[in-house]
């Protein structure tokens, strides 16, 4: 039987990658630190994946472990030592926790192994890429080992509270594999689909799914909308997530020849999914580490940097990066810290540190703006 060592058993990994690859025939060993998860997870013989939309329908997954890495590493390290696929669905911001387990598996591998296919599945470009940088550090030797190859997936799987583990999730999914780095010997996923070229796809996916997400969860929130629902029926922010689209179309059809016609209908597809009524999902999950997505190579700042360097209009990126700004959710770390620095640091100082726009980048002088109207805008209080 061929095993799939999963690390985060969240709603990715139990409904999407981990449904996947159980369908595929593999047995999946979910890793995690949430050490009640996993305690759940060994309680049960199986799961339900609810898919919820215009097609329901209801999968079990019953072939599965679960080990708290926190508490067992050794247990861990020997899954990913005998297993034939490793993939993640973590968060960008902790591939380099996960990757000494994943080192120390590798090393532990029989010297006739085949290579351990190893693929990140986050919201993040390269990001399979970063996570064998951070796997090989020290240990290039081990690079025979594995094989890394980088994913786009694109499932909207909001936390919804279910009872126990099961996983409520869009009647719709899509994960894209690049292909090249098996050499024509790529694992069998039917459900994934391998492809020569992911840069279309994983620039397409994070600049129209996830920019049109984040636009309309910062201008929601912004707004007091208490769902993502609620805020495209909001006018004013449905006209500014139509608007940041509309710049992103205009990038990626320029970029990647996309058929104009074929993209407008992608994007239409992510509103209907955004506004799915049966998946209740909040502008505080959506705009989740605004730190992060306010980042050089992430939703916002990756595709208006590339379109002002084309001379392509950007102002509602620029306006969306405006609305992340005021996102000051109390209960994310990130937002609270970019409040803090938002009150300690200029415009040009914060563009540099959050955006990572250089002074001169064609883009950098209307981010400042916003960044400027933005402090303008925040309540006086006693500390700042
Ligand atoms: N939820 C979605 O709609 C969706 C869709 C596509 C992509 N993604 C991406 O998938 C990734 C996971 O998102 P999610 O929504 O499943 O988040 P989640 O919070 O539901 O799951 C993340 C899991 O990772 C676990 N984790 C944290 N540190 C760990 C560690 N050191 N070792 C092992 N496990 C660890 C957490 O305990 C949690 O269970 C993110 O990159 C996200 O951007 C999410
Ligand atoms: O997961 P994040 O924090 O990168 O972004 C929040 C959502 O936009 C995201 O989870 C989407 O639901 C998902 O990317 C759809 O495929």
């Amino acid at each position: 039987m061929s095993t799939a060592v999963h690390f985060g058993a969240g709603n990715i990994g139990r409904g999407f990658i981990g449904l996947v690859l159980h369908e595929a025939g593999y047995d999946v060993v979910f890793v995690d630190v949430n050490a009640e998860l996993i305690r759940e997870l060994q309680s049960v013989d199986s799961y339900e994946v609810r898919e919820v939309g215009a097609h329901p329908r209801t999968h079990v997954v019953d072939r599965f472990r679960a080990v708290d890495s926190r508490e067992d590493e050794a247990e861990a390290i020997a899954a990913v030592a005998a297993a034939d696929i490793v993939t993640c669905a973590v968060g960008p911001n902790v591939l380099k926790f996960i990757a000494p387990v994943i080192r120390e598996g590798l090393r532990a591998r029989p010297d006739d192994a085949a290579p351990l296919v190893v693929m990140a599945c986050e919201n993040a470009i390269g990001a399979t890429d970063t996570l064998a940088g951070f796997v090989l550090e020290g240990a290039g030797e081990l690079a025979s080992r594995a094989v890394f190859a980088n994913t786009a997936v694109d499932r909207i799987i909001p936390a919804v509270d279910v009872q126990g583990v099961d996983v409520v999730v869009e009647d719709f999914f899509e994960w894209s594999i690049d292909r090249r780095p098996f050499h024509g010997h790529e694992p069998v996923i039917p459900a994934a689909h391998f492809v020569d070229d992911l840069g279309p796809y994983i620039e397409r996916k994070l600049f129209t799914v996830n920019t049109g997400h984040a636009t309309a969860a910062y201008h929601g929130y912004r707004a007091g909308e208490p769902s993502i629902a609620a805020a495209l029926a909001n006018p004013a922010v449905r006209a500014e997530v139509e608007a940041a689209l509309g710049e992103t179309s205009a990038l990626l059809v320029e970029k990647y020849g996309f058929d104009a016609a074929e993209h407008a209908a992608y994007v239409a597809r992510a509103l209907e999914r955004f506004e799915n009524p049966d998946l209740p999902d909040t502008p505080v999950r959506i705009g989740r580490q605004p730190l992060r997505k306010l980042s050089r190579h992430e939703r916002f700042i990756g595709p208006a940097a590339e379109a002002a360097e084309r001379g392509l209009a950007t102002d509602a990126l620029t306006r969306a990066v405006g609305a992340a700004l005021a996102f000051d959710a109390p209960e994310d770390p990130e937002a609270v810290e970019l409040q803090g620095l938002l009150s300690s640091l200029d415009a040009a100082e914060l563009t540099t540190k959050v955006t990572g726009l250089t002074p001169e980048h064609p883009l950098t002088e209307r981010v400042e703006e916003v960044v400027r109207a933005a402090q303008a805008a925040r309540p006086a209080s006693d500390e700042d």
